[in-house]
């Protein structure tokens, strides 16, 4: 398995961001490496993202993707700037080409078992399960991993805490990922106190689940 999703895999937690300020970056990463969650899926959603992208690669040991990936262009633009993986909502054969030309890991979104298929055929055996709460949450997730048991699932949208153990506790769930646990106003407003809280809080009951 590639070491980016070996990295998922153990700490089973990616925190999707959206960043409006580049100057957030470097305090975000800190602040998740410390509460013991290294790593930040970027979303291209903001203007700032692709320099947020590579302050975030400056921090030691902190695993950076790029997500909203709709677009071939934007794949190149991600990797130059330190992503090392790429997460798109949904499955696109441009953008997993792009990939493969880059030799960079992508990580695309499925929500039916045709997705899935597709996604599966290409040799992409990690897929996002995305919008996971709207697309049918945990149940979803476990009923279309009997069809398709080498699927290994990154369930993303709508999930929070609460959520948290229905996921973790499917063999096929790598990791859980969503923006409850960097979100954005909090990132906006500065208050990484918020965010180490609720990591901390995502990170203990991960432990408990092991
Ligand atoms: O697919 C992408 O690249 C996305 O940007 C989708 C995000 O991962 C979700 O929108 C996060 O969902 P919430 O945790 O509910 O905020």
């Amino acid at each position: 398995m590639n070491d980016v999703l070996e990295f998922h895999g153990r700490h089973r937690l990616v925190p999707v961001v959206v960043v409006d300020r580049a100057d957030r970056a470097w305090p975000l990463a800190e602040t998740l490496s410390d509460a013991g969650l290294p790593s930040a899926e970027v979303t291209l959603r903001t203007p700032a993202a692709l320099s947020v992208i590579s302050a975030m690669t400056a921090c030691p040991g902190f695993v950076v993707g790029a997500g909203t990936v709709v677009r071939p262009a934007q794949v190149e633009q991600a990797v130059a700037a330190g992503a090392r993986y790429v997460v798109s909502p949904g499955f696109s054969a441009a953008v997993d080409r792009e990939c493969r030309q880059l030799g960079v890991l992508l990580v695309p979104g499925v929500a039916t078992a045709t997705e899935l298929q597709a996604a599966l055929e290409a040799g992409r055996d990690v897929v996002k399960f995305f919008p996971a709460a709207a697309a049918g949450g945990a149940a979803m997730v476990a009923a279309l991993s009997a069809p398709f048991p080498s699927a290994r699932f990154v369930p993303t949208g709508g999930i929070g805490a609460a959520e948290l153990g229905d996921y973790l506790r499917l063999t096929s769930v790598l990791a859980v990922g969503g923006t409850w646990l960097a979100p954005r106003d909090a990132v906006d407003s500065g208050d990484f106190e918020r965010i180490a809280r609720d990591v901390r809080e995502a990170t203990t009951l991960v432990e408990h689940l092991r």
